[in-house]
């Protein structure tokens, strides 16, 4: 039978690189390990459609500022998942820098997770939220980890990370996303490894969707 219970809603935010997919996908590991179902969701797929921008312009986008994301549309699919309907989840693609055709039937969850770095920027967001994290790693850190992982999974060279991390990717960090820490209820430092953070997070969650403890 499906639970009538609302879901938890938890955001998690931080910098590009700081370490947020890798926290989330430990908190959520952790978690069902329990047998606790945990839904994860990301900002990025919130990315608007770019289909009619041509792709010399796609590359020049500011996607670290707060109007590159379709926000309105998260904060309906939030709504929906907390009234037990289920959502078209937008897939989104680095290497072409907009939206996919095709859109996935989600189901909700007792636990959902939203990740992404302009969250903790979105006021209008923190009703559905019931706990908000902040994932704070040195930028310096986040530079190299991002530099790693764009070059290997986001078909990007080393002249185009530098070159975009040095025109938006750092000043919007101070812009924005370095000022929202402080509407979180917890900082989280190191990133994704942290598993002392993940630990009591995963506790946490875990007793107040089910009353009792993880060892009960
Ligand atoms: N604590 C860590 N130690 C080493 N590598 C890490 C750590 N946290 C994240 N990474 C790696 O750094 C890269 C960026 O991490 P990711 O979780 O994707 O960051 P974000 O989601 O905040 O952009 C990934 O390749 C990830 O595996
Ligand atoms: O088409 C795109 C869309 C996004 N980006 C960059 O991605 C990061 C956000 O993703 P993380 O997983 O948190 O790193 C953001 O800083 C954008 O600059 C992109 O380069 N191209």
């Amino acid at each position: 039978m499906q639970s009538t219970k609302k879901p938890i809603i938890l955001a998690i935010s931080g910098a590009s690189g700081s370490g947020k997919s890798l926290f989330t996908q430990n908190l959520q590991l952790t978690l069902e390990k329990h047998g606790q179902p945990v839904l994860v969701l990301q900002e990025d797929h919130y990315y608007k459609t770019q289909d009619h921008v041509p792709m010399e312009q796609r590359i020049t986008t500011n996607y670290d500022h707060p109007d590159a994301f379709e926000h309105d549309l998260l904060s309906q699919h939030l709504q929906d998942l907390s009234n037990s309907k289920s959502i078209d989840y937008p897939s989104y693609c680095y290497k072409t820098h907009t939206r996919l055709k095709k859109a996935q039937k989600v189901e909700p969850s007792p636990i959902i997770i939203i990740e992404g770095i302009m969250l903790l920027t979105q006021i209008q967001l923190f009703d559905h939220f019931d706990f908000k994290v902040f994932v704070d790693t040195p930028l310096d850190v986040c530079l190299m980890r991002r530099m790693l992982r764009d070059t290997q999974e986001r078909g990007r060279s080393l002249t185009s990370v530098a070159t975009q991390y040095e025109q938006t990717v750092k000043p919007m960090y101070h812009k924005f996303i370095r000022p929202s820490k402080n509407f979180a209820d917890l900082i989280v430092p190191h990133g994704g490894e942290n598993f002392l953070a993940v630990d009591v997070l995963s506790a946490y969650l875990f007793k107040q969707r089910n009353g009792n403890t993880l060892d009960d």
